[in-house]
């Protein structure tokens, strides 16, 4: 660390730029040493962005060589560095709140009105790739986002007062990436003393053969000596580590950091040796006003005091029924009882579990206007009213374009951009597990899409931001819209969606078949040098077949017919700005005309950075999956933007409420609010059938269960959809102790059968079936049995009411997830438990394998057809038993009775009605068809059902008719 703070230039990383893939002839290369930050891109002459200008400038000649590279190689710092640690750290400033691109370029001499657009344009126009064991680099493409802002810039020597064109004679001779012109760099050179003028160093001739992919064997997880080589990424992880080594501690002990985000805050930018050591806390952001950002609402006591009472109640019940069925075997069918006994005793605590947590539920508000008032207001410290919001970096996962379509993606993305947040406190990092030129063209188009659709929404307030969503909607388009240009806007835009449709679902066959072309022309071109080598022409030559971009280059990711070092599991990282980040200034549009779709004088059309990111993936290491990606995303995003809290997203959950982040910051930013770790959104479904048939909704467990949570200690982690503190991701305790909170906003696209949750109530003892031989679980009905059964189903109903009360939740919703607790109670579960039994004990890991999603049903029909796809699964074989076993039962008892000559009716009820509690529970699984649209759900029959025949029986067994004392002993025969 040391090192570092004395000669920043001793970094380790250096960007070598060198113009053409052969042979280099100009060559710019500059170190990654200083800090760059996504609003101040420019203010640091060493930061490798900010010469990135004179790169692009030289695009004539990038045209004839068919693309440039930067490469990013480690340097030799790297064996003298005495600390593996310090020599891959990458040292960036925290997110600065007010400073904006034009700030910081005034303060620079050689920045000229053109750079901050040219600099963005370059990184936008720049594919970055590379990996542990190959240089990084970054080529040029020629066709994305702004061409022609490329085209025109106007690069000059940086040297003070010389002003000479660089066209056509870049010269970059130094790390530090000064760009200086010839002229200017032999004065230095001459009697300068050899240091560059940018960075007081002295010139080291730098070749461009050092550039090329000189790369290194890839290490041996059992190679330690190779460490050193490996980025930070790779060393944290444990099996390259001497065993012994504390990395948190060493974090702390140093005050080091790592990647952009460093997890202390250092006060006033970079400057080292302000504050102490140059750190301070992070701002309090909760000081500014005496209104809370955010408000408890408790749930009113008029429904809570009994909703506890009951629980007690319950409970109690319970304890008694318990007892009471251990303490009376039924001698007849000891193994039918024990077996019975077994799962009341584990549905009991089952149930106990569930409902305990839910004694104190919550609900939460926030006040949008505070936090407007806080944060974007006009006062002494922020007199233009800035907004003095949080950066947030928005991760969006996504592993396969097949079972994934890239037009779910590209919405999903779309929402993102278009979110009610300061675009320059906004990014969106888009994972592409796939590392597919599929997903990557296609968020190129949502990029170029998004220029239309973001200020739409903007201009007229659309809700949800989410295309597909938005135009699908069947209510009144026209409510709440009060501009007299939205009808004519909103046509506009609804067919450019359609043909950004046509644009993205043709992706896949323009892909194939530029890269089928490509592939033939290199074919001839290698039967052609092999006849000039004088090779035998009938010898067969392999060319792999590979996947080409549109500027005729080869993605550096997977290749449709997987290559090594272009296949799924083998890959190189690849990196790619498809938005630059914006200024802080608002941007107006213009008047609707050829260029300009609508009219957006008074709209601001700037756009949030976009970025996309396939992570390096090698053969023999565990990636991870979406835990890796997100890894991933942390640390590329930590150096992009550092935005001090991070939003996760699949690729199928879009943002609904344009507000959401707003929202999420009010818990943030509350008083107390550092000590929040995460914010948890709930989802919300879309697609799924109008029955939900599969409890797909899953209200219960959003709007039940987690707020029950939030009550508590805050709700979990559910994998997505999740605002989390970056720091509390780095591995460090928080300042104060951990809290989260839950709360509403997100939604969410799925078509499938969700995955059952583990956490269910209700105690299921009658989920044990009458077998046919007559037996029962009890040896007789006694009162005392009916009572404790009677006490145990109405406090049941009671508490489901009341819980529907206070959640909001449908009866019909609270049905279905107690229908799907049986049936994943006896399929998903048990295999779940098994899973994770096989995986701790015998070490099996079972695959996980891609939920796909479909974007929009093709058949108008029946969109929801492929709910109806029943596919074979060993799961289903005890939930099938169980209903077959129930099924017999039923007949065998009712044929029984029927034939018997003193038939016993009432027993018959009695045992039957358990039998037939069971099978309503797997109705839903047995039958995909579940009743029709508004009828009285079925568990109201369900329930008045068995407590008919629970009251009859002991009316019966309390006053039975005279004369049939003698069949009214409830003896199951
Ligand atoms: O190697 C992988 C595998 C998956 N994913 C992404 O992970 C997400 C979730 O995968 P999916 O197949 O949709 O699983 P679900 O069953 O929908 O996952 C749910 O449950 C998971 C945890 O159980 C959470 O992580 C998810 O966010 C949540 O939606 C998707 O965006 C994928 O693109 C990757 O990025 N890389
Ligand atoms: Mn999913």
């Amino acid at each position: 660390m040391v090192n570092r703070a004395s000669s920043p230039s001793s970094s380790p990383v250096k960007i070598t730029i060198s113009s053409g893939s052969k042979a280099g002839n100009g060559i710019i290369s500059m170190g990654l040493t200083s800090p760059i930050s996504r609003a101040s891109i420019s203010n640091n002459p060493n930061s490798p962005l900010s010469g990135r200008g004179n790169r692009a400038s030289s695009g004539g000649n990038r045209r004839s060589s068919g693309g440039k590279f930067v490469s990013m190689s480690k340097d030799e710092a790297v064996e003298e560095s005495n600390s593996e640690f310090v020599t891959y750290t990458v040292h960036i400033p925290p997110t600065p709140d007010h400073q904006s691109i034009s700030d910081s370029q005034t303060s620079l001499p050689e920045d000229n009105a053109n750079m901050g657009k040219s600099q963005r344009s370059f990184i936008s126009g720049t594919i970055f790739t590379g990996g542990f064991n190959s240089v990084t680099r970054g080529h040029v493409i020629e066709s994305l986002a702004n061409p022609t802002e490329q085209m025109k810039l106007g690069l000059v020597c940086g040297m003070k007062g010389c002003d000479e064109a660089l066209e056509g004679k870049t010269m970059v001779p130094c790390d530090c990436g000064f760009s200086i012109c010839r002229d200017c760099y032999l004065e230095c050179v001459g009697n300068g003393g050899g240091r560059c003028p940018g960075c007081k160093e002295g010139y080291t001739s730098v070749s461009d053969d050092e550039a090329e992919d000189q790369a290194l064997p890839l290490p041996s997880m059992a190679d330690a000596k190779l460490d050193k080589r490996l980025s930070l990424v790779k060393s944290f992880k444990a099996q390259n580590h001497p065993p012994d080594f504390d990395h948190a501690r060493w974090l702390f002990e140093t005050k080091g950091t790592y990647g952009y985000g460093n997890a202390v805050w250092p006060k006033d930018g970079y400057g080292f040796g302000s504050g102490a050591n140059g750190f301070d806390h992070p701002p309090d952001f909760g000081e500014k006003s005496r209104r809370p950002l955010t408000r408890k609402v408790s749930v009113s006591a008029a429904i809570l005091s009994p909703y506890r009472l009951l629980i007690i109640i319950r409970l109690v019940a319970l304890g008694f029924f318990l007892t009471w069925r251990v303490r009376h075997p039924n001698h007849e069918a000891l193994w039918l009882w024990g077996m019975s006994i077994t799962c009341e005793l584990w549905f009991g605590l089952s149930w106990l579990l569930d409902q305990l947590p839910k004694l104190c539920p919550v609900n939460r508000a926030t006040d949008l206007s505070v936090l407007k008032d806080r944060f974007e207001s006009p006062n002494l410290r922020n007199p233009k009213g800035r907004s003095d919001l949080p950066g947030i970096d928005v991760f969006v996962s996504t592993a396969d374009p097949e079972k994934e379509p890239p037009l779910v993606t590209a919405n999903t993305i779309l929402s993102i951009l278009a979110v009610d947040y300061p675009v320059e406190k906004l990014a969106c990092y888009l994972s592409d597990d796939g590392g597919s030129l599929l997903t990557f063209e296609a968020l190129a188009e949502t990029a170029s899409f998004a220029r239309i659709w973001v200020p739409f929404c903007r201009k007229h307030g659309i809700e949800p931001r989410n295309p597909e969503a938005y135009f699908g909607q069947k209510r009144d388009f026209l409510k709440n819209k009060v501009r007299l240009d939205f009808v004519r806007e909103r046509r506009k835009v609804k067919r450019e969606y359609d043909e950004f449709k046509v644009r993205i679902n043709s992706l896949p066959e323009s892909i194939r078949r530029r890269s089928d072309a490509y592939n033939a022309h290199e074919e001839v071109r290698a039967k052609m040098k092999q006849r000039e080598m004088g090779g035998n022409p009938s010898e067969e030559i392999k060319i792999s077949k590979a996947t080409w971009m549109s500027d005729g280059s080869y993605w550096p990711g997977t290749w449709v017919l997987g290559e090594a070092d272009h296949s799924r599991g083998d890959h190189a990282g690849i990196i790619q700005a498809m938005l630059a980040p914006s200024n802080t200034e608002p941007v107006y549009g213009s008047i609707a005309d050829g260029k300009n779709l609508i009219d957006t004088t008074d709209v601001d059309i700037r756009l949030p950075m976009l970025v996309y990111v396939s992570r390096e993936k090698r053969p023999g290491y565990d990636h991870n999956k979406k835990a890796g990606a997100m890894n991933a995303l942390v640390r590329t995003s930590a150096i992009m933007s550092n935005g001090p809290f991070i939003l996760n997203l699949d690729c199928d959950h879009y943002i609904y409420n344009s507000l959401a982040l707003r929202e999420g910051m009010c818990f943030m930013l509350d008083r107390g609010g550092d000590r929040i770790c995460y914010v948890q959104f709930p989802q919300r479904f879309e697609g799924i059938d109008p029955n939900d048939r599969y409890a797909n909704h899953n209200t219960v467990f959003f709007d039940v269960s987690m707020r029950a949570l939030d009550g508590l200690q805050g709700p979990m982690y559910v994998g997505t959809g999740c605002i989390f503190r970056r720091t509390a991701l780095y591995g460090f305790s928080p300042p104060r102790a951990t809290e989260h909170h839950g709360w509403f906003g997100t939604q969410k696209t799925k078509l499938l059968l969700r995955k059952s949750r583990v956490s269910k109530k209700e105690d299921d003892e009658m989920a044990v079936p009458i077998n046919q031989r007559g037996q029962f679980i009890v040896q007789s009905l006694s009162v005392t049995f009916l009572i404790f059964l009677l006490a145990i189903t109405i406090t049941l109903c009671l508490l489901a009411i009341l819980e529907i009360k206070w959640s909001g939740i449908t009866i019909h919703d609270w049905w279905r997830n107690e229908q799907f607790w049986l049936i994943g109670g006896t399929s998903a579960h048990p295999a779940a438990v098994l899973q994770g039994l096989l995986k701790v004990i015998a070490g099996v890991d079972i695959s996980f394998t891609l939920t796909s999603k479909s974007a929009t049903p093709e058949d108008g029909d029946d969109e929801f057809a492929d709910l109806y796809v029943v596919k074979w699964s060993f799961l289903m074989i005890p939930p099938i038993t169980i209903m077959l076993v129930n099924m017999i039962a039923i007949a065998v008892g009712v044929a029984r009775t029927l034939y018997s000559p003193f038939p016993e009716w009432s027993k018959l009820v009695g045992g039957v009605f358990f039998s037939f509690w069971v099978l309503c529970h797997l109705y839903p699984f047995a039958k995909g068809l579940m009743g029709r649209r508004g009828r009285v759900p079925t568990i109201v029959f369900v329930w008045s059902g068995l407590l008919s025949i629970i009251i009859s029986l002991l009316w019966v067994y309390i006053s039975p008719p005279p004369g049939v004392q003698d069949h009214m002993k409830f003896q199951f025969p």
